[in-house]
């Protein structure tokens, strides 16, 4: 993946993909060195996103993109894993108001796929990706019209509600500082990853996917649980 990465000019300055059990998420992204708050740890040529515009069966248009992707995204697709997988055991952890949620949200993307399926000519094998999509896209900001994408190495990115990094185009990054000079070798859309605080070597990087700290009634929090399960498999 770092090959990967390093061939398709996604700069990363000492950062390393690492599958270990100290990974909150199993593989997941880790410092070679002491970060500084501000810092920018990786930028992402916007020609390597899968990206959408279709704001109800995005997934279904990111999968058929990924169908037919040339080799060099193909290649990256390769390594995609995590998101919903049916996991009965998962699911127990659950209470019984989330469970219940998760048969309604799962009933929806169900339909959702069928609608994908007909729109985008996916086939019912592709059901795996379809939500393996949903757990590694992201809105992608101003700078893109808020167009829903994956984006490679920030894919890589576990979850926590107290996030480390931040992401941003280097469009949106420059915006009200007038005057500044784009960097002559990148683009507006392409997408940066910068270190919201200090951080040690070694440590896990990790973005917040959900945020939790709104839900105060027992049912919000069925729903957060409910879509954390539906959508990332946790
Ligand atoms: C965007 S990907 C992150 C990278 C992923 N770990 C990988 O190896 O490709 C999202 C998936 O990572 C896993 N994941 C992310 N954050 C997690 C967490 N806090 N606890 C458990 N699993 C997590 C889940 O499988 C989720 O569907």
């Amino acid at each position: 993946f770092e090959a990967w990465c390093k061939k398709n000019d996604i700069y990363s300055s000492r950062i390393s993909c690492r599958t270990t059990g100290a990974s909150i998420g199993g593989r997941g992204l880790f410092t070679d060195h002491d970060v500084r708050e501000g810092e920018v740890l990786a930028t992402i040529p916007a020609r390597l996103l899968l990206t959408s515009n279709d704001k109800a069966l995005w997934a279904g248009e990111i999968a058929a993109k990924a169908k037919v992707a040339e080799p060099v995204i193909a290649e990256w697709v390769s390594t995609w894993s995590g998101g919903f997988s049916e996991d009965l055991e998962a699911m127990g952890a659950l209470g019984e108001g989330a469970r219940r949620q998760v048969g309604v949200k799962l009933e929806k993307r169900r339909k959702q796929f069928e609608g994908a399926k007909v729109l985008y000519g996916l086939e019912r094998d592709d059901w795996a990706m379809y939500n393996m999509i949903w757990s590694r896209a992201c809105y992608l900001g101003p700078q893109w019209k808020n167009e829903i994408g994956i984006i490679p190495f920030f894919d890589m990115l576990n979850h926590t509600p107290k996030e480390n990094v931040r992401l941003s185009s280097l469009g949106d990054a420059m915006r009200g500082f007038e005057g500044a000079l784009k960097p002559a070798d990148l683009d507006e859309k392409d997408m940066l990853i910068i270190a919201k605080e200090d951080i040690a070597k070694d440590s896990e990087l990790l973005t917040c996917y959900l945020n939790e700290g709104k839900a105060d009634s027992k049912e919000d929090r069925d729903e957060l649980a409910a879509r954390r399960m539906v959508v990332w498999g946790f």
